[in-house]
C-alpha cells in the first residue's frame, strides 16, 4: 500500500511523511531528494542544468541511490553520501530547472516505481503522476509567510528573503504541483506538526493503520 503526501515547498512534506511513516512502521520516500541530488551532481560537474542529455549522461555515469528510511531519507552516489549538501540555497535555486526536464522526471519516476511498497511517498506529483492508484492521498499547503517563518528556524537567511524564494519556487514548480482530484487538502498553517500527522492518520483507511 502506498500513501502519497504532496504539497508546495516547505509545507512540511518531509517532516509529516516521516511522522506518518513511523506511525505506520513503513519507510517514506522523498522524491524531492532525488531531484536535489541530480541538481547537486550537475552543479558539482558544471553541467548546464538546462541541457537534459548532458545531465542525464552524467547521472548515468554517476548513479544515485535513494535510501528511504522512516527516520529520514539519504541519498548516495557510490560510497559518498550527498544528503547533507542538498538543502542549500544553491541547490534550491537550480532544482526547479532540473525538475522541469521531462527526461529527468522520467528518470526519477522509474527509480520511485521500482521501490518495494509499502511506503509513504512525498513530493509534488506522487498522487497525480507517479502513484495515481495510491491507497490514500494528501496535499499540504500553508501561506508563503508561515512557511518562510518555519524555514527560517533552519537557515541563516531572513524571513522576507526565504519567502520570496519560496514564492518563486512555487511558481517554477506549478505545472507538476497540482493536487490530485482525490487528495485530501490540509492547510497546515493553524496546525502543529503533530496535529498534521494525526489529521492524516485519522483519515487513513482502517486496513492501513491496523496492519
Ligand atoms: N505544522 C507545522 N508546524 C510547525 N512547523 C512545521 C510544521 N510542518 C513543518 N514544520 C517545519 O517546517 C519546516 C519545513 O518542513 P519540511 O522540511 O518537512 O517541509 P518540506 O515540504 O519537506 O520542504 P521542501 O519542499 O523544501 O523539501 C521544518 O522546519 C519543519 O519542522
Ligand atoms: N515529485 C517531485 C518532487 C520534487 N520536485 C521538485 C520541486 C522542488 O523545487 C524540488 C525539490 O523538492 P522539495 O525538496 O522541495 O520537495 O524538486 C518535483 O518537481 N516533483
Amino acid at each position: 500500500m502506498i500513501v502519497t503526501i504532496d504539497g508546495v515547498a516547505a509545507s512540511g512534506k518531509s517532516s509529516v511523511s516521516g511522522g506518518v511513516a513511523r506511525a505506520l512502521g513503513v519507510p517514506y520516500v522523498s522524491s524531492g531528494l532525488l531531484y536535489r541530488a541530480a541538481t547537486g551532481l550537475g552543479l558539482e560537474a558544471a553541467v548546464d542544468l538546462h541541457d537534459a542529455p548532458a545531465l542525464l549522461s552524467h547521472l548515468q555515469s554517476h548513479p544515485l541511490r535513494l535510501e528511504p528510511l522512516a527516520a529520514g531519507n539519504r541519498v548516495w552516489q557510490g560510497g559518498r553520501e550527498l544528503t547533507g549538501e542538498l538543502h542549500s540555497t544553491r541547490v534550491d535555486r537550480g532544482v526547479s530547472v532540473v525538475a522541469a526536464l521531462p527526461e529527468v522526471r522520467a528518470w526519477v519516476d522509474a527509480q520511485l516505481r521500482a521501490l518495494p511498497s509499502p511506503f509513504v511517498a512525498e513530493g509534488r506529483d506522487m498522487g497525480t503522476n507517479v502513484f495515481p492508484r495510491a491507497g490514500a492521498k494528501f496535499y499540504l499547503t500553508a501561506s508563503p509567510h508561515i512557511r518562510a517563518v518555519r524555514r527560517a528556524q533552519e537557515r541563516p537567511e531572513d524571513v522576507p528573503a526565504i519567502e520570496a524564494a519560496l514564492v518563486r519556487r512555487d511558481e517554477l514548480d506549478r505545472v507538476q504541483s497540482a493536487p490530485a482530484p482525490d487528495a485530501v487538502v490540509i492547510d497546515t498553517g493553524p496546525l502543529t506538526l503533530d496535529g498534521v500527522i494525526q489529521t492524516i492518520l485519522a483519515q487513513l483507511p482502517a486496513q492501513l493503520t491496523s496492519a
